[in-house]
């Protein structure tokens, strides 16, 4: 008889709590399993397996409960080898949240502890020949020696009637068989296409290549090659059979970098990233299990991808924020990498046009080492980058989203046949719904924040929650009929287009055009075929895109980001900026840029603007030292959420009192209301701490984390988030 301890993600235990339950066999640790909980049927993941020799009544005199036994086994070996499930324990441990998030978020859903499996393993019907039989007809004997040729063929595939087959298995001269297939995300055509690297970007292979074990920052300025450095960097290692991990930022460069690879590896590569459905995605896993992929291309989780042997894990666009994971288990994926990497004495590479100001720091410090690609291939220019102040262009009583030299920009470029990117900042664009007469702005009951609209559908909605209404006809708060959209979103921006432009056809490329599969993808085809002369889109459009016709990038208003409280708001629009110019002038027509600011001195939109890396990173250093921000300290936020808005603000002072007195070296500040006070209901307040060595805060939060979310379950729940990078 076996104990077997069962991890099981449930609401109410939500957390490392595991149950005992009994098997008459042993079971491998890491295995799933079916088991009755209260009056469910639900899946749970074995953590340990102890012999036991006591009967199954001895057993529960000892316990004084009733053991159940497991209802069955799903795996057949473990779904974690054992490098990932130690990773998972550190993860748990690093990050303060449940082992069994950690197993979740390491997992394709599919896979998962506790979903119920809805998607399997696909198979198709193909037909084996029985060695030693001859068919009766001459049509039976031609479908016989083709299908001699074609061995393993799909039963679909085979250019004979199904009648004539039935005919053949009945005379038992061939079988059909179920087969298992794989689900394939994307057509492959594979393209041998040959680039030989610059002198540049083979030092800097060499470089990586001849200091095996360590991390490299790549900082190569947009359009310098950087993809071609890191497809030789693969072709390296697949050559000496060792795999590779490629990661990319979530959606937007997926496919690209993905169509890339599939190009130059074919079938060696797999990829994972949110878009795929749950089958394909379920498949890509296998085979990346089985071994048999070499590389893997995907987005943040695919860096636990269960590859064997690993020779370097490269994160493109190292410094872009999608690779945090904002939800438990909240890590950052560079810091997952390099604990891979050690493992697996694997080089890590991290690339950027603009690298993060930690990465940057790290280089020049020497923990990392520092390569740089400072010129566009074949010396191309940088583009030629203006800046035009929106406050001039209102004292001339232009009170248009463009100013007059973005409209003749624009409608040159339209003119002379070349095409245009315009990147709408995002923020703040969202349209919200005003009442003329008494001001009131239309909010969600549940969350502090205005409603969008949705005017394609008639509706409101809430992007915190589910909340959604149809467009009123009068104002809640007075009556009024006299209800008014403020702000411009994508949609109305694309409709003022094409009335101010002439001949201007526009693609819009957001959220909302490219939520179908694949949708990116297309609409970036159609961009590539001159569809359209303007790609209008927000943040997913400033990165990666290499068309060559685009010779002008329109920035319609580059300081929502720089307004957003938070300690990178420069960083990010700088980043921004440099990554969007980046688009213009890429093939062999000068690329031109503007762009409109209400803040035309500001040291991230003028470095920006001459494409100044080491500038603006001195200057933003000096601002993070005298703040006291990272890289001169590490930070953790402390998420204090409840129901109930009377308990607080209490608890809050409570968590900060606690660490005061437990914690040496650190600077807590709050607690303050969250951006968003009041998020589904929940009401939240947040502390940050500024430390600078965990062991000197870790202990304390561990308590509190404890303290909350074990022994105090529901009123009140806190989260810590180590490397915050959102604050809302
Ligand atoms: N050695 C080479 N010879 C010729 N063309 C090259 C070479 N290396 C790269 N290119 C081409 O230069 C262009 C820019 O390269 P790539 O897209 O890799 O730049 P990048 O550094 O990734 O830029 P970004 O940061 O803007 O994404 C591409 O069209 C690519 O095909
Ligand atoms: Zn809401
Ligand atoms: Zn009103």
């Amino acid at each position: 008889m076996y104990i077997v301890k069962v991890l099981v993600e449930h609401p109410v235990h939500a957390l490392d709590t595991t149950f005992d339950y009994l098997s008459e066999k042993s079971l491998l640790v890491g295995v799933r399993v079916w088991i009755r909980f209260g009056y469910q049927k639900i899946i749970g993941y074995v953590e340990n397996v102890e012999e036991t020799h006591f009967s199954k009544s001895e057993l529960e005199q000892r316990a004084g409960f009733r053991y159940q036994y497991i209802l069955d086994v799903i795996d057949e070996e473990p779904l974690l080898n054992e490098e990932l499930q130690t990773l998972a324990n550190q993860l748990s441990r690093m990050t303060l949240s449940p082992r069994i998030s950690c197993l979740q978020a390491m997992l394709p859903t599919q896979l998962k502890p506790s979903t119920h499996q809805t998607v399997g393993i696909k198979t198709q019907q193909v037909v084996h020949l029985v060695e030693g039989t001859y068919a009766k007809t001459i049509k039976q004997q031609e479908c016989m020696a083709f299908l001699q040729e074609h061995p393993d063929i799909p039963v679909k595939d085979i250019p004979y009637s199904r009648a004539l087959l039935d005919n053949l298995k009945k005379q038992g001269c061939i079988e059909i068989v179920e087969k298992e297939v794989y689900r394939q995300p994307f057509s492959i055509e594979h393209q041998s296409k040959h680039i030989q690297l610059t002198t540049q970007q083979q030092k800097v292979v060499d470089g990586i290549l001849a200091h095996q074990g360590r991390v490299a920052l790549l900082h190569g300025v947009t359009g310098s090659g950087k993809t071609e450095v890191y497809l030789a960097l693969a072709a390296h290692y697949i050559q000496q059979n060792k795999s590779v991990m490629m990661l990319v930022p979530e959606i937007s460069l997926t496919p690209m970098m993905v169509e890339v690879f599939r190009q130059r590896f074919g079938n060696q590569v797999a990829i994972l990233h949110s878009r795929l459905s749950q089958g394909e995605k379920y498949d890509e896993y296998r085979r990346i299990k089985r071994q048999e992929v070499k590389i893997v291309v995907g987005a943040r989780s695919a860096v636990f991808a269960p590859l064997e042997n690993i020779g370097i894990i490269i994160l493109d666009e190292e410094h872009d924020a999608s690779y945090k994971q904002e939800a438990k288990p909240r890590y950052l994926t560079s810091q997952i990498a390099k604990m891979r990497a050690k493992t697996h004495h694997a080089s890590v590479v991290l690339g950027s046009a603009t690298p993060s100001l930690e990465s940057y720091a790290r280089a020049l410090k020497g923990v990392y080492d520092l390569y740089e690609l400072p010129e566009r291939i074949n010396q191309k220019p940088l583009p030629q980058v203006e800046i035009v102040d929106m406050i001039q262009e209102t004292r001339q009583r232009n009170y248009s989203l463009f100013s007059r030299k973005m409209k003749q920009s624009i409608q040159q470029t339209i003119d002379k046949g070349e095409q245009v990117i315009l990147l709408l900042n995002k923020r703040g664009y969202a349209s919200y719904v005003q009442c003329q007469d008494c001001g009131e702005v239309l909010k969600c009951p549940h969350c502090d924040v205005t409603l969008t609209d949705h005017r394609s559908e008639h509706k409101l909605k809430c992007h915190y929650c589910e909340y959604m209404i149809d467009y009123p006809h009068v104002c809640p708060h007075c009556g009024s009929t006299h209800l008014k959209s403020v702000g411009y979103g994508t949609q109305k921006i694309e409709e003022e287009i094409e009335k101010i432009f002439c001949g201007a056809k526009v693609i819009r490329y957001d959220v909302d055009t490219t939520r179908q599969k694949n949708g990116h993808l297309k609409l970036l085809e159609r961009f590539r075929n001159k569809e359209a002369n303007i790609l209008l889109g927000t943040q997913m459009i400033a990165k990666g895109l290499d068309f060559e016709d685009v010779t002008f990038v329109g920035v319609l208003n580059a300081d929502l980001s720089l307004n957003i409280p938070d300690f990178r708001a420069s960083e990010r629009t700088f980043q921004l900026l440099c990554q969007v110019s980046g688009r213009s002038g890429r093939g062999q027509k000068q690329g031109h840029v503007i762009i409109q600011t209400y803040n035309p001195e500001h040291y991230a939109i003028t470095c920006a603007a001459k494409h100044d890396y080491i500038a603006f990173f001195h200057q933003e250093m000096q601002y993070r030292r005298k703040a006291k921000y990272p890289p001169y300290c590490h930070m953790v936020s402390i998420l204090i959420q409840s129901p109930h808005e009377e308990l607080i603000h209490s608890v809050a002072i409570d968590v900060k009192n606690y660490l005061l007195a437990h914690s040496q070296q650190t600077v807590i500040l709050g607690p303050a209301r969250s951006a968003i006070y009041k998020m589904q209901d929940i009401y939240r307040e947040r502390i940050l701490v500024k430390f600078l060595h965990s062991q000197d805060i870790y202990e304390a939060l561990c308590v509190m984390n404890d303290y909350y979310n074990k022994q105090q379950k529901g009123k009140v729940r806190i989260v810590c988030d180590f490397n915050p990078y959102s604050q809302i």
